[in-house]
C-alpha cells in the first residue's frame, strides 16, 4: 500500500559525508550511536539520554545502526525530523530519500489536503490569477510568520503578539480580512492585487490560510475580535471612523465586539446591560455584564450592544479609557490566546457621539454583519476540518498495525470515504454561495443567502463533528494525547464545538435556514 502522501526537505544541507549500510551499521552502542531516517544519518551519541521518547528503544538491535525510517515517521511528527536536522552526519551512497516534509509555503501533493482549485491539474470555475496570486503570498506569510508563534501561543494561552498583528497591518492582511470594499481602494495588496479587484473569493483564501495553520483559539485571538467588532464603525460618525478605524487596523489598538451576556446568546433580543442618558444628555451611562468577548481582555475599544429602552436596543462604542470597565479571561475548551473575556460595566460614561447609528439600531446593526459573519466562519471550519483529516490521513499511510499500514484496513478507508466527500461537498458548496455574495448586492443576499449560509454552518459544523469523532478514533491514544504527534486531533476534539456554537447555534440557524424557506412557499407554491 503506498500513499501519495510525500514531504520535502532538503535536510542534508552544505559538505556532509556519504556512507554506506554497513559503515553505519558499526555505530550501535550508546555512546556511538547512530540511525537512518529515509537515507540521512542522524549521529544521536550526544541526544540519547535527552531522546523523550527514552534511551533503550534506540538502542534495540532492529533500531541502533540501521535503517528506522518507517517506525520514526510512525512515531513522530513530520517536523521532528527537520527540527533535529542538525544531528545529521551525511547521507547513505547511491540512495535518494522518499519520504518529503511539507516545506513551508508550498502547496501539498497529498490528496484533499487542498481544496480542489489549489490542485496541480485542476481548473476551476471561480478562482484567477489574481486569487492564485494573493493565496501563494499569504501562504508564505502564515507558514513562515504564524505558524511558530501559534503553535506556542495555543498551549502557552498568551495572546498573539502585537508585533505579529503590526507586521499583518502593514501587508494589510487585517484590513482585507474586513472584506471587499472602500478601504480596499488605492492599495496594493500582498501578491501586487489591486484594493478594487479583491473580492470574496480573496477573503475566503485569507480566512482559509489562517484556519490551515493556526489553532482555533489563537485564531480567535488573531485579530477575530476585530473581524466582528470593527463593521458596526460603519454605522458611526465620520469623525468616529477616522480615529478608531486606521489605528485598529495598523495593529495600534485593538477592538471586540460585546454583544452577548450571561443571560443571552443567540437570543439577542434578551439582553440586560442598559444604557441611560445622563441628565445633561451628553453621555450614556451604561451598566451590565457582557461575557464570551472574543479578544475582550486586551480590547481598546467595544462595540456593544445596549438596552436603551424597553423595546430598543443601541449599539455603542465604548472605550475602556473611559473607566469603570473591567474585563477578565473565562478559561474556556480553548486557549486563552483568543482572550476571551467577561467584562463588566460599571457606570460607564459614553459620550452620545460614540453612537453608532442613531438610537434604537442596536438590532439592525448587529444583525447587519450576521450573514458575513457566518460566511466567514463557514470558510474557517471546512478548512480545519480539511486540515486535520490531512493530517490523519498522512499519518494513518505511515502507522504500522498488523504489519501493514493503518491505511490498509478497509474500516478505516471507510472513515476517509466519508470525511473526504464531506469535505469537498462542504467546500464546494461554499465557493457556490461566495460566488453569489460577489454578484448579489448586500440586501439581494439578505434575502437570498441569508437562509443558505445558515444552513452552510450547521452543515460543515456537523461535518466538523463527524471528522474530530472519526479523526480521534484513527488516531487511538495520540488523539487524546495534547502536543505531540496528532496533538492536532486532539485540540480538534476539544475546539471543533465553538463554531456550532458562536455566531449562531446550529439549532437556531438549522432553524432559520427552514424558516427563510417557508416564507418563500406561497399558496400557488404549494
Ligand atoms: C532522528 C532520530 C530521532 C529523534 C530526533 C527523535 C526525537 C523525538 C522527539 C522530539 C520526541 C517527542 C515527540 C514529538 O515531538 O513528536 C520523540 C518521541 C518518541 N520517540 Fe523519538 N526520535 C528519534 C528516533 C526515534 C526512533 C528511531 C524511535 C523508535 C525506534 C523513537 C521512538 C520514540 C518514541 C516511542 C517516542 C514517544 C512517542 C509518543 O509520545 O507517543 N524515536 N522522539
Amino acid at each position: 500500500m503506498t500513499c501519495a502522501a510525500a514531504y520535502v526537505p532538503d535536510l542534508v544541507q552544505g559538505s556532509k559525508k556519504v556512507f554506506s549500510r554497513a559503515e553505519v551499521a558499526k555505530h550501535a552502542k550508546e555512546d556511538d550511536l547512530w540511525i537512518i531516517v529515509d537515507t540521512a544519518v542522524y549521529d544521536l551519541s550526544d541526544f540519547i539520554d535527552m531522546h523523550p521518547g527514552g534511551a533503550s528503544i534506540l538502542l534495540d538491535p532492529k533500531i541502533a545502526g540501521k535503517d528506522a525510517t518507517q517506525v520514526f515517521f510512525g512515531l513522530h511528527r513530520g517536523e521532528v525530523a527537520s527540527k533535529y536536522a542538525r544531528m545529521i552526519i551525511g547521507t547513505i551512497e547511491n540512495e535518494k530519500p522518499q519520504v518529503i516534509l511539507p516545506t513551508p509555503g508550498t502547496i501539498s501533493t497529498v490528496p484533499h489536503a487542498e481544496p480542489m482549485w489549489l490542485v496541480k491539474g485542476m481548473q476551476s470555475a471561480y478562482f484567477n490569477d489574481s486569487h492564485r496570486a494573493l493565496q501563494k503570498a499569504m501562504r508564505n506569510f502564515f507558514d513562515n510568520e504564524v505558524r511558530e508563534e501559534a503553535t506556542e501561543h495555543e498551549i502557552s494561552n498568551e495572546r498573539p503578539t502585537v508585533e505579529l498583528i503590526k507586521k499583518m497591518g502593514a501587508n494589510r492582511i487585517n484590513h482585507m480580512r474586513m472584506g471587499p470594499g472602500k478601504h480596499l481602494h488605492g492599495l496594493t495588496l500582498p501578491g501586487g492585487v489591486k484594493g478594487e479587484e479583491f473580492d470574496y473569493f480573496h477573503e475566503m483564501i485569507i480566512t482559509q490560510e489562517v484556519a490551515r495553520v493556526v489553532g482555533r483559539g489563537y485564531g480567535d485571538g488573531l485579530q477575530g475580535g476585530c473581524v466582528i467588532g470593527l463593521p458596526p464603525l460603519n454605522f458611526g460618525s465620520k469623525e468616529l471612523q477616522k480615529r478608531i478605524v486606521p489605528a485598529v487596523l495598523a495593529g495600534d489598538k485593538f477592538i471586540a465586539l460585546a454583544v452577548s451576556e450571561p443571560e443571552a446568546g443567540s437570543d439577542v433580543s434578551g439582553l440586560r446591560t442598559t444604557a441611560t442618558k445622563s441628565e445633561d444628555g451628553r453621555f450614556w451611562i451604561v451598566s451590565g455584564q457582557k461575557k464570551w468577548i472574543t479578544g475582550g481582555n486586551f480590547a481598546d475599544y467595544f462595540t456593544t450592544a445596549v438596552r436603551t429602552g424597553k423595546n430598543e436596543l443601541s449599539m455603542l462604542l465604548i472605550e475602556r479609557d473611559f473607566g469603570g470597565v473591567e474585563t477578565k479571561i473565562i478559561k474556556t475548551a480553548y486557549s486563552s490566546a483568543a482572550g476571551t473575556a467577561y467584562i463588566t460595566f460599571d457606570n460607564v460614561k459614553v459620550p452620545v457621539e460614540n453612537t453608532l447609528g442613531k438610537a434604537g439600531d442596536g438590532l439592525k446593526i448587529v444583525l447587519s454583519n450576521f450573514n458575513h459573519e457566518r460566511w466567514v466562519m463557514c470558510c474557517s471550519a471546512i478548512r480545519a476540518a480539511r486540515a486535520v483529516v490531512d493530517e490523519t490521513f498522512r499519518w494513518a499511510c505511515l502507522r504500522q498495525v498488523f504489519g501493514k499500514p493503518l491505511i490498509g484496513q478497509p474500516v478505516i478507508r471507510a472513515k476517509f470515504a466519508s470525511m473526504f466527500s464531506q469535505i469537498e461537498a462542504g467546500q464546494s458548496w461554499l465557493e457556490n454561495i461566495t460566488f453569489q455574495m460577489c454578484k448579489l448586492n448586500y440586501f439581494q443576499q439578505a434575502d437570498l443567502l441569508a437562509g443558505q449560509i445558515a444552513l452552510l454552518k450547521r452543515y460543515l459544523t456537523r461535518i466538523a463533528a463527524e471528522c474530530a469523532d472519526q479523526c480521534v478514533q484513527i488516531a487511538g491514544g495520540r488523539g487524546i494525547t495534547k502536543g505531540g504527534m496528532l496533538g492536532s486531533v486532539e485540540a480538534y476534539m476539544r475546539t471543533y464545538k465553538f463554531d456550532a456554537v458562536l455566531g449562531g447555534s446550529e439549532e437556531i440557524l438549522g432553524d432559520l435556514g427552514v424558516r427563510q424557506a417557508m416564507r418563500k412557499m406561497t399558496p400557488h407554491s404549494l
